[in-house]
């Protein structure tokens, strides 16, 4: 089947879609536009690679001491530049900056992202993607508190992934919607609410990490292992992109598990990947998919944030897996 008899086939728009959103209000609809629109610019960016002189490195580094890609802050400035034009968004933080960035004083929503995930991916032409969570603002002048929400309190959050397809998928907490970029910059809706399934035989961890880890991720990876000699009585295959927003694309369209874990590579740090703007984000979608996800002991999107980049262990995916792993970590 072509593009145009698809079409034809009553596939609507991402414009027409959010328009149909009233049970929103129009200044959160207003603010998923924006980030969106910022997107298609990142994407137009992500498309040319070396033809526009975006790849390599910055030769800068962000708060969190990691060097920074040319792209990781070229993606940065186009959500900053696109989101303090918007009346509606009181002010910003990005996994680039080091502290939150304070957009319009009379703005209601807050949005935080990771402008590019997967920044190993970016120079080799592997999928990488712009995650975003938007939080409504309290009252009272802007400052670090009013970013640290639990997860389950996000009004809207998703992604846009620059891979073999361009798409974006976005959850108002009413399910998930699926909108791939088509041939004139559009995008079109092409799945509604796909459902991760329970029970899943692929799971994806960076294995490379196997002496670092702990007593039952090493227990859990090893039961997967065993396959169908081993506890859970079936073969297992492995993937792992090392863009996590690709893995959840994944495991959104087919299932699957994901782990994260804390290690001991440094036992400081809870974890490699940040929460505000990679775990909770994503998590929401998973939810919202009929997913999991933990920090191998609870429920993410119930987690107090207690820093803008605070770091967190996470298992995400099948029900089935992820609540064996929960079980592991007694
Ligand atoms: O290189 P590793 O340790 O496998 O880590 C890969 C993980 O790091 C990340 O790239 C972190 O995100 P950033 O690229 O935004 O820093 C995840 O997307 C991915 O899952
Ligand atoms: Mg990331
Ligand atoms: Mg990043």
């Amino acid at each position: 089947m072509n593009l145009m008899e698809n079409m034809e086939k009553n596939m609507q728009t991402f414009q027409q879609y959010l328009q149909s959103q009233n049970q929103i209000a129009p200044e959160l609809r207003d603010t998923v536009n924006s980030v969106v629109s910022a997107c298609l610019k990142i994407s137009a960016n992500v498309r040319l690679g070396a033809l526009a002189g975006v790849l390599g490195e910055a030769g800068t580094g962000n708060v969190q001491g990691e060097a920074q890609k040319k792209l990781d802050v070229i993606a940065n400035q186009i959500l900053i530049d696109e989101l303090k034009q918007n009346p509606n968004v009181a002010g910003l933080a990005s996994e680039e900056e080091d502290d939150f960035v304070a957009c319009n004083a009379q703005g209601e929503y807050l949005v935080l992202f990771d402008p590019l995930d997967g920044s190993s991916n970016i120079d080799v032409n592997i999928s990488i993607g712009t995650i975003f969570s938007i939080l409504k603002k309290d009252s009272g002048s802007l400052n670090t508190e009013h970013f640290l929400q639990k997860g389950s309190q996000q009004v809207a959050a998703g992604y846009v992934l620059y891979g073999v397809q361009t798409v974006l998928v976005l959850t108002l907490k009413n399910g998930v919607n699926v909108f791939t970029l088509d041939d004139k910059g559009v995008f079109i809706q092409t799945h509604t609410n796909p459902q991760i399934p329970e029970k899943t035989a692929e799971f994806a961890i960076n294995a490379s990490n196997q002496r670092h880890w702990e007593t039952p991720v090493q227990q859990y990876i090893g039961e997967l292992l065993a396959g169908e000699t081993g506890a859970r009585g079936k073969n297992y295959n492995m993937r792992w992109v090392a863009s996590m927003v690709a893995e959840v694309h994944r495991i959104l369209m087919r299932g699957g598990v994901f782990l994260y874990p804390k290690d001991q590579r440094d036992p400081s740090k809870a974890g490699k990947l940040r929460l505000m703007y990679e775990a909770n984000p994503l998590g929401l979608v998973v939810e919202q998919a009929g997913g999991k996800i933990t920090n191998a002991r609870k429920n993410m999107l119930e987690i107090q944030p207690t820093g803008l980049h605070q770091r967190v262990a996470v298992v995400l995916g099948s029900a089935e897996e992820v609540e064996r792993v929960r079980e592991l970590h007694g």
